[in-house]
């Protein structure tokens, strides 16, 4: 009998969209096969990586001829293929909400901190003003976040089990934190969450260091 078509994973390895599909890949304990695109040598502007990723981000995947490029999209397809340790709940009034969290980090945050955003800021105005535009946008979003969340959050973002929310969350506050000297004092629910994330091993195992890695954007 032929082996079923092995995931691949198209990553970077400090990427928080790559970040999110990791930890997914983790929780469902899917195998997967790595595949580094180094974003700062511009690899992924490369003609074979575009047939992958028309917007030439990562992630993508590949399983056998589905190829998609976009962690959103990846993760309800990994979500609807491979339903062990479901990431969205029945309750439509509790995946509305999962669904919010993780499109504010997706749509109001992690573009705003993008590298090609970055290196434009960069190039157009200085270094300094690159950090303040990212913080100013990182800000923002988990001001919102804590605001959403603060009713709903018990061990996790929307309750007392890993979902969608969480999967979102944990990269763009690792990102805040490792990248953008975010003070997460100000947002001390989504600091106890990130504590949490920090003792799971799907969460661990998905971390930017515990990926092949070069050197990190600075
Ligand atoms: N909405 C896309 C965004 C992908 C994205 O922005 N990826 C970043 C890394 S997290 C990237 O490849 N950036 C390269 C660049 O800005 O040129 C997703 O969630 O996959």
């Amino acid at each position: 009998m032929a082996e079923p078509a092995k995931l691949t994973l198209y990553s970077d390895w400090w990427s928080s969209c790559s970040q999110r599909v990791l930890i997914v890949l983790n929780i469902k304990g899917l195998e997967y096969e790595y595949k580094a695109v180094n974003l700062l040598k511009g690899e992924h502007f490369d003609p074979e990586f575009e047939k992958l990723n028309p917007m030439n981000y990562v992630p993508a995947l590949v399983d056998g001829d589905t190829v998609i490029g976009d962690s959103f999209a990846i993760i309800l397809y990994l979500e609807d293929k491979y339903p062990q340790h479901p990431l969205l709940p029945q309750d439509p009034k509790k995946k509305a909400l999962n669904l919010q969290a993780a499109s504010i980090v997706s749509s109001s945050i992690q573009p705003f901190q993008n590298l090609a955003v970055l290196q434009f800021i960069e190039n157009k105005f200085n270094a300094d003003e690159k950090l303040t535009w990212a913080q100013n946008h990182i800000n923002k979003g988990f001001a919102g976040l804590s605001k959403l969340l603060k009713e709903h959050a018990g061990k996790y973002a929307t309750g007392d089990e890993v979902q969608l929310a969480d999967v979102f969350l944990a990269p763009q506050i690792y990102a805040g934190l490792a990248r953008f000297q975010i003070d997460m004092s100000l947002y001390p629910t989504l600091a106890r969450l990130n504590d949490a994330y920090n003792k799971l091993p799907a969460f661990q195992a998905a971390l930017p260091q515990r990926q092949p890695n070069e050197p990190s954007p600075s």
